[in-house]
């Protein structure tokens, strides 16, 4: 079994440079099919999400390689609508590839998404929104989308889903006519998805706010573009420092984009300063707990954030409360952390957590990507070894957790067996 092994209990210490995001990266991978030609993408993470999307677009007749770490796709073979279900169920962003099969061949057969198990996670959105814009649905155990014409027209979102955003943009790029989607995602990664449309061709306006305009273009045309660092994978890092009582500096920090999580983590009592570019988090000085931190769509504290968050504050003094807004049920990480010592008691959408001086290793398993990051985490700062088994999961989402906390000092390392 695939499993990463931690002997705890030393602060980290260190600077460390944040690999391309997850997020990010996938949705735009989808959108370069939606041009008849090359994408050129720098900083692309090598993570296990974006090696199934590669065979995802190489089974649909794309050609696909790495230069290092850039990725480039010439889309200009695309010969099939039909998602494998061997990569789509294993991960959330296959439901991508809905919006632009929609946009460059107007049909699309795609199996439900998977991805992190964290709720139920329903499409609903995506397709009434696509629904709005000329597309029939016909669901059984594969969702078969079809269109005539794709015509673009006012969307209102009733809540602000990321995927459902992205969906709708990517259908509205090639699309007839004017798209307004109101109540958008203002998350960074939507505002990254119209960078690179926009270096493409496409004619967008009002991302990143929660009105976005999409006149649709008749041609897109080669691009290169670097995907930005990844805010979760930052913030990862923050919490370790922060659970282990040390010091991390990021070298390349997602700019503007780690408010929140500075702010409680000020709240905790870490010095958090930001210099020459990079932001530094100090908590040598110790922690303590927050009266309530609760997860909400951006600028709000990140739900991608929370379990790595709920690990730092379960060996930080006195008591926080976790309220999670966005997901039914991702308190994943809390059997693991109990085992090892915790004290956290659920409650419905909240986790009350009383902190204790210390943890103690143990085994324990990895449920989903952030929830196995919580693990980690938890493993770092906890006398003696801690197995982490199920490392898939957490390959999901970090290109190699086990070489970038090493850097920070700590005793990590993955086994194969
Ligand atoms: C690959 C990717 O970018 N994943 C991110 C994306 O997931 P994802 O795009 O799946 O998240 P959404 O913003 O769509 O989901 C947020 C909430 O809306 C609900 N909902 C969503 C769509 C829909 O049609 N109907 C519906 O009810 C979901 O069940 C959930 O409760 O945003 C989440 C929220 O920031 C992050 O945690 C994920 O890491
Ligand atoms: C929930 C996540 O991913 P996905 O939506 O791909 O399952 C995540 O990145 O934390």
């Amino acid at each position: 079994m695939d499993r990463i092994e931690i002997l705890g209990g030393h602060p980290l210490y260190g600077e460390i440079r944040i690999q391309g995001s997850k997020n990010s990266a996938l949705p735009i991978i989808a959108a370069t099919i939606l041009h008849r030609g090359v994408c050129v993408l720098h900083n692309c993470p090598k993570i296990i999400d974006v090696r199934y999307m590669i065979q995802i677009l190489i089974r649909i007749g794309c050609e696909a390689h790495w230069e290092a770490d850039t990725l480039v796709i010439d889309a200009s073979g695309l010969d099939s609508s039909d998602i494998p279900a061997e990569y789509a169920e294993k991960m959330r962003s296959s439901i991508m590839m809905l919006g632009s099969l929609l946009g460059r061949t107007k049909e699309a057969s795609i199996p439900h998404p998977g991805g992190c198990v964290i709720g139920k996670r329903p499409i609903d959105l995506h397709i009434s929104g696509l629904s709005r814009m000329g597309v029939d649905f016909r669901e059984s155990k594969i969702l078969e989308a079809k269109a005539q014409k794709i015509t673009g027209c006012p969307v209102e979102l009733p809540f602000p889903s990321v995927g459902a955003t992205e969906n709708l943009i990517l259908a509205a790029v090639l699309a007839e006519g004017e798209t307004r989607i109101n109540g958008a995602a203002m998350e960074p990664e939507i505002f990254e998805l119209c960078r690179f449309l926009k270096a493409m061709g496409a004619d967008i306006q009002g991302e990143g706010s929660p009105e976005i305009c999409i006149r649709g273009v008749k041609e897109l045309h080669d691009v290169e573009y670097t995907i930005i660092p990844d805010r979760i994978v930052a913030g990862t890092y923050l919490c370790a420092a922060a659970a282990t009582k040390g010091q991390v500096r990021l070298l390349n920090p997602p700019k503007g984009q780690l408010n929140a999580l500075l702010t409680i983590m000020r709240q905790m009592g870490a010095v958090c300063r930001q210099e020459d570019g990079t932001v530094v988090v100090d908590a040598t000085e110790g922690t303590h707990g927050v009266a309530l931190v609760e997860t909400q769509p951006y600028p709000g504290f990140p739900t991608d954030m929370q379990s790595q968050l709920m690990a730092a504050l379960a060996v930080a003094d006195g008591k926080s409360t976790i309220r999670e807004m966005i997901f039914e049920d991702r308190f994943k990480a809390v059997d693991g952390l109990v085992k090892m010592g915790a004290h956290i008691q659920i409650n419905g959408k909240e986790a009350v957590i009383e902190g204790v001086s210390g943890l103690a290793g143990t085994t324990v398993q990895a449920e989903e990507l952030r929830g196995g990051a919580a693990l980690v985490i938890a493993g770092l700062c906890a006398q003696g070894m801690t197995y982490i088994e199920n490392r898939v999961f957490i390959d999901r989402g970090y290109e190699d957790i086990c070489r970038d906390l090493k850097k920070l000092g700590g005793n990590i390392h993955s086994r194969d067996s």
